[in-house]
This record gives structure tokens, C-alpha cells and sequence, in this order.
């Protein structure tokens, strides 16, 4: 009678690990034929001393060459996937075949994975670099947490302290602080956006595991509205919109800064989390709005001052208001706003989905 033995599965990024409950096993044939991995062995199963087999059809290509290993209670099989990536299941057919269950010994999901290759490339850089423990790379590692929780510790006081000030100020002076925001805010605004532009680098030399262009677009935009239409345009300085733009720049920051300073420490605050992948739903529209609402209102102050205008091209026998720009820039406005808030629902989905996986 041919049976089949119990199976535990887990995977990594690159690879499937399979455990066969079967003591003693001998005459094991395992081999993988076009996606599907056939098993035959005689052992002590479940089911006493017999013959058993099993075949499971990958749900995604793997490599032809399988290695397994014997041990007196198990059998332990690697299978490299093709490609590397987190498979959603084991097997093609969604229903899970009932003698395969997750080996929970090795499970791991996929940031913990992801985790894992990071102590492995560390612990390998620290041998190479310098064969001994604690190392040069550790060092490098803890002076790096040191240098960006510092980093975000600035920026969060000092996204704290404008965000209370104008809270406060609201509360005092009611409509009337909506108009002298750029006088109070300003050298802290200014002070923590030049920082920001750190942020960019931080993604490109990988100093953070983002992407640059929507760290860009971020800095970019928010720097453009506050150097050039506030920073250079006295007109604009007593318009509320620039409380509305400060106070909607602020209000994120208090909530994304400490949750990366928890993330420096590999801890998080569950509601903080949420609140870092979600309130921007609301504040990034009326963020991005109230820029546009501030190069609106800036581009008749452009055009009657002729500042930043390019002067006099002989072709045209005039000079080229700055305000052409500011219509090009509206639109890319609305591209960038785009491209960032699908980003923004990527991240989100990408952490509540790891986290769910977690709990389950
Ligand atoms: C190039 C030409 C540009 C032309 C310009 C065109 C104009 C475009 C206009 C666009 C409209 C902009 C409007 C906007 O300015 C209005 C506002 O901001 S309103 C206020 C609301 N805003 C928001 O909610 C957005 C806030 N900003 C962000 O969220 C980020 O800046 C953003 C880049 C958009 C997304 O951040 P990121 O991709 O880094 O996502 P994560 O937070 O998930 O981080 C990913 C992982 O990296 C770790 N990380 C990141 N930074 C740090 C850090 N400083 N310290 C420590 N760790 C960090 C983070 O923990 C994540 O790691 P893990 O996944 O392991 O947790």
C-alpha cells in the first residue's frame, strides 16, 4: 500500500524547505519534473512502516536540482525557487492538500525573511571586513541608527513645535493668526525643509530602504512653494495660506518622524503605525491643494513684478514671465501628487498586508 507522509513547509526569498515526517527513511527518490516535486521513500510514518509518496505542483517555477537530507526522524528537502520573491502559496491549486501544513519551526514571513538576508549580509560584511566581533560593520550600523533617530528627533521637534504654535495661536488670536504664520513659522519651516533635502540622499545611498524619485517629488514640491513662491514674494507672506500649508506639512510629520524613530529600534506603537500609513489620506489632497492654491495665487504677483522672469529674449522683444513656468508647474503638480499618492497606498498595503500575514 503506497501512503503519504505528513509535510511541514516555510520559504525565504530564494528557496522552499519541505520536512517529511517519516522516521528511518530509506530508498528516498525525490526530484523535481517541470514544477512538480515527486517524493517515494519507504520510512516509519503516520500510518507504520510502508511505502510513501507525495507530489506537489509548485505554484511558481523552481529550479530542476533538489537536495535533501536525511535525518533519523525526518526528511528535509531544499527546493530553489527560479526566481527570487515571496510566494503567496505553496501549490498551484488553491485548496491546500490536507498532508501539507506551514513548519512552523522555520516559518517566517516575508519582512522577517527579508530581516534575516539583512543579519546574514551583516554578519558576512563583518567577517570579511574585519574577522572579528564586535566589528567595524557593527559599529557602522549603530553609528548609522544613532545618526538617523537623531535626524528624525530634529525634524520631529521641529514639525512639534510649529504644529503646537499654530494650534495655540488658532486658539489666542482665532482668525487673525491665519495671517502672520510665515512671520512666526518661518525660520523653522525653513530650517527643517533644508534638512529634508538629507532624506533624498538617504534613499539614494540606501542609508534608508526607499525609493528616491517619490522622496524627490516630496522635497522637491514642498521646497519649490516654500523658497520660491513664499521665501521670494513679500506679497505672499501675510496670505492664510500659507498656515494652511505649514499646518497640513506639520500634522504628518508629527506622526511619520516618531514612527521612524521607533522603526530605528525595530519597534513600532501599533496605533502610531496606523496613523503614519493612513492619516495621510486625508492631508496629502489638501496638502498638494493648498500648494496649488498658493501658486495660483502667486502668479499675478509674479507677472506684475517681473521677478525671476527671463529678460528680454530678442525673438520675442519682451520678457518671459516666470508665471509660464508656474503653469507648467501645475501640472506637474498634479503629476507628482499622482505618482506619490499611489505610492503612498503602495506602502500602506504593502505594511498592513506583512502585518496581517503576521497575526494570522
Ligand atoms: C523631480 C521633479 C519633481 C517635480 C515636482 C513636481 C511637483 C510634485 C508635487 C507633488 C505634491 C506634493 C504635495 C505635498 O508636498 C503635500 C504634503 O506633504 S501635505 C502633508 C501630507 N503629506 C504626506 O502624508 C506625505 C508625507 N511624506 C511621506 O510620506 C514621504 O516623504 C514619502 C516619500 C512620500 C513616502 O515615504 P517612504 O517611501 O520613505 O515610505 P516609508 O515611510 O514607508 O519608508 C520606507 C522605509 O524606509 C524607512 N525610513 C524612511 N525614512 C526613514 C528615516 N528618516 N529614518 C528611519 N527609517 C526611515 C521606513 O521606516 C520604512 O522602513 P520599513 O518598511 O522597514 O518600516
Amino acid at each position: 500500500m503506497t501512503l503519504t507522509p505528513l509535510v511541514y513547509w516555510a520559504q525565504r526569498h530564494e528557496e522552499i524547505y519541505l520536512r517529511v515526517e517519516l522516521t528511518d527513511a530509506q530508498n528516498i527518490d525525490v526530484h523535481a519534473h517541470e514544477n512538480v516535486l515527486h517524493f517515494r521513500a519507504q520510512g516509519h510514518g503516520a500510518k507504520g512502516q510502508n511505502d510513501y509518496n507525495f507530489s506537489l505542483e509548485f505554484y511558481l517555477p523552481v529550479k530542476p536540482g533538489v537536495s535533501h537530507k536525511s535525518t533519523q526522524r525526518q526528511v528535509n528537502i531544499t527546493v530553489q525557487k527560479e526566481q527570487r520573491g515571496w510566494w503567496e502559496r505553496l501549490t498551484t491549486q488553491e485548496r491546500k492538500p490536507v498532508f501539507l501544513a506551514p513548519d512552523f519551526d522555520r516559518w517566517l514571513d516575508e519582512s522577517d525573511a527579508e530581516m534575516e538576508i539583512r543579519e546574514k549580509v551583516s554578519l558576512n560584511l563583518c567577517f570579511y571586513i574585519s574577522g572579528t566581533f564586535p566589528c567595524t560593520f557593527n559599529r557602522f550600523v549603530s553609528l548609522k541608527t544613532g545618526y538617523l533617530f537623531t535626524y528624525n528627533l530634529v525634524q520631529f521637534l521641529g514639525f512639534s513645535w510649529m504644529f503646537v504654535n499654530m494650534t495655540v495661536r488658532l486658539f489666542i488670536f482665532g482668525q487673525d493668526s491665519l495671517y502672520d504664520t510665515y512671520h512666526t513659522m518661518s525660520d523653522v519651516m525653513f530650517f527643517c525643509q533644508t534638512l529634508a533635502v538629507l532624506e533624498v540622499l538617504h534613499a539614494a545611498f540606501g542609508v534608508v530602504q526607499t525609493s528616491v524619485f517619490p522622496t524627490l517629488i516630496q522635497v522637491v514640491a514642498r521646497n519649490f512653494v516654500l523658497f520660491i513662491i513664499f521665501g521670494s514674494l513679500e506679497e505672499m507672506h501675510n496670505r492664510p495660506v500659507v498656515f494652511f500649508v505649514f499646518y497640513l506639512w506639520s500634522i504628518i510629520e508629527i506622526f511619520r518622524y516618531p514612527f521612524y524613530m521607533l522603526g530605528c529600534f525595530n519597534t513600532e506603537w501599533k496605533p502610531l503605525t496606523w496613523l503614519r500609513y493612513t492619516i495621510w489620506m486625508p492631508l496629502y489632497p489638501l496638502g498638494a491643494l493648498s500648494e496649488a492654491v498658493a501658486v495660483i495665487q502667486s502668479i499675478p504677483i509674479f507677472d506684475k513684478t517681473k521677478l525671476l522672469s527671463i529678460p528680454h529674449p530678442k525673438a520675442i522683444g519682451t520678457s518671459v514671465s516666470f508665471s509660464y513656468f508656474l503653469y507648467v508647474y501645475l501640472a506637474l503638480l498634479f503629476l507628482g501628487f499622482s505618482l506619490n499618492l499611489r505610492h503612498l497606498y503602495k506602502q500602506r498595503t504593502r505594511r498592513f498586508r506583512t502585518k496581517k500575514r503576521k497575526a494570522n
